[in-house]
């Protein structure tokens, strides 16, 4: 397999004060993937990328980008990194153009009008190029943002909160946008709140919490590993015990006995056999239902059940 573009291991980061952000992550970052790391508030996304891109210094481990260890090759290594921070950070006055050349020269780029031009296209942000920044909404703003870190045209760009704020309608452009980044080479590692971004966009998805990755897998795999499908059979007449005829399946009995619930399956279509299979039974058992809810688990239903799994393992 190729090297990985990133290569993080054994990572730590104890702020000053005591807190352990990070707390020996070990990740590998495919070249060409959309790599989305979901995780709580506080859980360490932020210094995770603070450390790669140099703004935070680790207390441990070691970090290899593009083959090239981080703390001997910063420099190189940090011109093929860009950067799109949670803060919206500018000079509010600087025209649009402006400001994204400026920050071309920051990275030592030589000046290259027609790309520069070529990025405020992509993010339809051309017309505006003449405009203060002031002047833009919230969600141009934000492209601003993003042609700044695009405009020394890295390897791999890191989005932190991308879409944090910004409403239905331009969040799914900015997902085109990363998209259309993805089609032209670029690997993308992207932080986010919105577990519907992760399930839309990424090809692998990342679990951090506490400053530890708990789990790292192509989005199918973990739909299909810890998926669920959860059915609700409403009874007709309230049941005491669950028949043993039905102790094969994983069932339990809610709403003072009136609420037959399965919880099983794997994300594999394995649950709606089941439950197909069990409505059969019940009927042959003679127990009879007057409704049936069937939900396969979404990817926030699994994050939500993994971090919570662990925080209760660790109390
Ligand atoms: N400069 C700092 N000094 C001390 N502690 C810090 C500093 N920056 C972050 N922390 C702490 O480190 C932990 C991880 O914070 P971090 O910002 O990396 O999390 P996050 O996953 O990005 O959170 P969010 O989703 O809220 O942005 C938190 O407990 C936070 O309070």
């Amino acid at each position: 397999m190729d090297e990985p573009i990133l290569d993080i291991r054994g990572l730590e980061k104890t702020y000053r004060g005591g807190v352990k952000a990070l707390d020996g992550v070990d990740l590998e970052i495919r070249r060409g993937e959309i790599f989305a790391l979901l995780g709580p508030n506080g859980a360490g996304k932020t210094t995770l990328i603070g450390a790669v891109c140099g703004m935070v210094r680790p207390t441990g481990g070691m970090i290899r980008a593009f083959g090239m260890d981080m703390e001997r090759h910063w420099k190189t290594a940090r011109r093929k990194i860009g950067l799109v921070p949670q803060e919206l950070s500018f000079d509010m006055f600087d025209k649009v153009q402006r400001q994204v050349r400026f920050s071309r020269g920051m990275f030592g780029c030589p000046p290259d009008e027609a790309r520069i031009e070529e990025v405020l296209r992509s993010l339809s942000l051309w017309d505006k190029r003449d405009v203060q920044i002031r002047e833009l909404s919230g969600g141009m703003k934000r492209r601003v943002m993003i042609a700044k870190a695009l405009s020394h045209d890295p390897e791999l760009l890191f989005l932190d909160e991308p879409t944090a704020g910004v409403d239905v309608e331009l969040r799914r452009d900015m997902w085109r946008q990363i998209d259309a980044l993805r089609d032209r080479g670029v690997t993308i590692i992207l932080t986010t709140h919105y577990i519907e971004e992760a399930e839309e966009m990424a090809d692998r998805v990342g679990v951090i919490n506490k400053g530890k990755v708990l789990l790292v897998d192509d989005k199918s795999a973990i739909m299909s590993k810890l998926g669920r499908t959860e059915a609700h059979f409403t009874l007709a007449e309230p049941m005491v015990n669950i028949p043993a005829a039905l102790s094969d399946y994983p069932l339990t009995l809610e709403g003072e006995g009136t609420c037959l619930i399965y919880r099983g399956g794997d994300g594999t279509g394995k649950g709606k056999r089941e439950v197909a299979d069990l409505a059969q039974r019940l009927t042959r058992e003679g127990v009879a239902f007057i409704g049936l809810d069937t939900r396969e688990s979404t990817l926030e239903d699994i994050f939500v059940d993994l971090v919570e799994d662990k925080e209760e393992q660790a109390a």
